[in-house]
């Protein structure tokens, strides 16, 4: 049958809300996303397993979709990850940067010559309480340095991306947005649905 294009369809029926702890993810979240997708946010520090990035962000959605909002969900887990060590902290990082801050976190890198260091970010989308999440990752490369720019968000003062003589919290926010984790791990949430929403548009008879 013939398909025609129609307007403004949209596969969700009540919007997606995000649900994180940390107000400087949801700053960033809202500046790349803007309003590409229907959004609202939940407030609430998830409790993560331990495990592959994937696995711990699949399951903060399958618990949040399932036992606190009940509808769609989206919800993200950042890693760092230092290349001399196999990809640790990567999951651990808000814990060791807790403990050992951004000196300490410099000190454990003492004892390799590889500073090599990649941000990844996992977003993970549950459409319902039942349905399976599927997960959007995001990786920016670079290095591990002393800290340089506002501490104001995490471990931003301590990665440099390859490329750029600024560390992540040197960057203006704008430049930052434009080439991070996050911003690459989004790119492809906000594809996913528009992709989606094209499938139904076309998918109409005439
Ligand atoms: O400098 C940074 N630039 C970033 O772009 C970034 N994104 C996350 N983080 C920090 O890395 C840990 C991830 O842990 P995390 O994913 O479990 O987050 P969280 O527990 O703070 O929030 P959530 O799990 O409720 O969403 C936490 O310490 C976050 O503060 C970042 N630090
Ligand atoms: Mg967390």
């Amino acid at each position: 049958m013939a398909k025609a294009k129609v307007a403004a369809p949209t596969m969700l029926s009540r919007p997606v809300t995000f649900v994180t702890g940390n107000p400087k993810k949801l700053e960033e979240v809202r500046a790349i996303l803007g309003d590409s997708i229907p959004l609202q946010t939940l407030k609430l520090d998830l409790p993560e397993l331990q495990g592959e990035p994937e696995e711990i962000s699949k399951d903060k959605a399958r618990m949040a979709a399932k036992e606190k909002v009940n509808g769609p969900v989206l919800v993200e887990d950042t890693c760092l990850c230092f290349n001399a060590l196999n990809g640790l902290p990567g999951p651990y990082i808000k814990w060791f940067l807790q403990k050992t801050g951004h000196e300490g976190l410099n000190n454990i890198l003492k004892a390799y010559e590889d500073k090599s260091a990649y941000a990844l970010c996992v977003f993970s989308l549950a459409l319902g309480p039942t349905v399976e999440p599927i997960s959007f990752v995001g990786k920016t490369m670079g290095k591990i340095v002393p800290a340089r720019g506002p501490p104001d968000f995490g471990w931003d003062p301590i990665f440099q991306p390859d490329g750029y003589e600024q560390t992540y919290a040197e960057m203006p926010k704008e430049e930052k947005n434009k080439i991070s984790h996050r911003f690459k791990a989004l790119d492809k949430v906000k594809a996913y649905f528009s992709a989606a929403d094209t499938a139904l548009a076309t998918d109409v008879p005439k």
